[in-house]
C-alpha cells in the first residue's frame, strides 16, 4: 500500500522569534534540529510506518536541514531527494520579516487572521526588489524541469493558500504520484501552508474548515493511500505523536496573540 509521510520542518529561528517568514531563508533553531531527530525516532518506533523510499522537499534551508537530519537518523541519506519551489512555504509577501504581534496590533485580529488562515487570504504583495522577497539563483534551476512537465514557473510576490494549492497540486499529481502509483513510501518535508494545502486536497476539506487546521513543527503525519485511487484509506490523517501534535498545533494557532 502506498504511504505518504508528511512533515513540517522543525522549528526555525523565525518561528522562535515570532516573525512572518515565508520565502525568507532562515535556519533551524536548536530545538528544530532536535524535532527532526525525534521525527526519525517516531518513524523507526512505529511498526505500521514504512521507511521512506523517496523524498521530496522545498528549496528552503529549514526544510533541507530537517530532511538531512531525518534521513541520516533513518540511515537513508542515500535515497533520491527532489527539491522544488512548489513545496516552498506560502509566500507571505510584504509581511515577510515582520513581527506577528506587531502586524496583529497594526491591522487588527480580523485582517491578521484573514491573511494567516483564510483560504483566499492573500497578504499584501512584495515589491519586485523587496529585500525580503527571498528569490535568488536557486530558483533558476527549476525552469527547465518545469518546462519538461508542461508547467510554467512563475515565482510569487505573495500568496493565499488557494494560490499554493494551484502551484502545488500539478506537481503532486504529475511527479509525486508517479512514485505512489509504484507503491512507494514517499516522504514530503515541507512547510505549514503546504501541509495544509496537501491535506485540503487529499481529504477534500472545505475552504472554511481548512482555516481551522494548524500544523505543528516537526511531528510526522502518516497517510495510507488506496493503491488504485491514491485516495486516503481512512477519513483522518494520523500524527505519529497525536498528544504533542495537539498541544503544538494550538501554539501555532495562537502565534502573534501570545509571545512564543
Ligand atoms: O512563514 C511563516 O511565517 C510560518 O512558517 C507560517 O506562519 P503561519 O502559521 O502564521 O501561517
Amino acid at each position: 500500500m502506498p504511504q505518504i509521510i508528511i512533515l513540517r520542518h522543525g522549528e526555525s529561528e523565525w518561528n522562535k522569534s515570532n516573525k512572518f517568514c515565508g520565502w525568507v531563508d532562515v535556519q533551524l533553531s536548536a530545538n528544530g534540529k532536535q524535532q527532526a531527530v525525534k521525527s526519525a525516532e517516531l518513524i523507526l518506533e512505529q511498526s505500521d510506518v514504512s521507511i521512506p523510499d523517496v523524498c521530496f522537499t522545498s528549496r528552503l534551508t529549514r526544510a533541507n536541514q530537517t530532511t538531512g537530519i531525518l534521513l541520516d537518523k533513518l540511515r537513508r541519506p542515500f535515497i533520491d531527494t527532489y527539491k522544488t519551489w512548489r513545496l516552498n512555504e506560502r509566500h507571505y509577501g510584504a509581511l515577510q520579516g515582520r513581527d506577528k504581534t506587531e502586524v496583529l496590533n497594526e491591522f487588527g485580529k480580523e485582517k491578521y487572521m484573514f491573511w494567516r488562515r483564510a483560504y483566499t487570504g492573500c497578504p499584501p504583495l512584495c515589491d519586485k526588489d523587496d529585500e525580503w522577497r527571498g528569490v535568488d539563483d536557486r530558483y533558476i534551476i527549476d525552469a527547465e524541469d518545469e518546462a519538461k512537465m508542461g508547467l510554467k514557473e512563475e515565482l510569487p510576490y505573495g500568496e493565499s493558500l488557494q494560490m499554493v494549492v494551484s502551484r502545488l497540486i500539478p506537481y503532486y499529481n504529475v511527479v509525486i504520484s508517479e512514485h505512489l502509483r509504484k507503491g512507494r513510501t514517499v516522504l514530503i518535508v515541507t512547510h505549514g501552508s503546504v501541509v495544509r494545502a496537501l491535506l485540503k486536497v487529499l481529504y477534500d476539506i472545505s475552504d472554511d474548515a481548512i482555516s481551522e487546521v494548524n500544523i505543528p513543527n516537526g511531528i510526522p503525519i502518516k497517510i495510507n493511500l488506496d493503491q488504485d485511487t491514491l485516495k486516503p484509506v481512512s477519513d483522518k490523517w494520523v500524527y505519529l505523536d497525536p498528544e504533542r501534535a495537539k498541544v503544538e498545533a494550538e501554539k501555532v494557532r495562537l502565534q502573534g496573540f501570545t509571545k512564543v
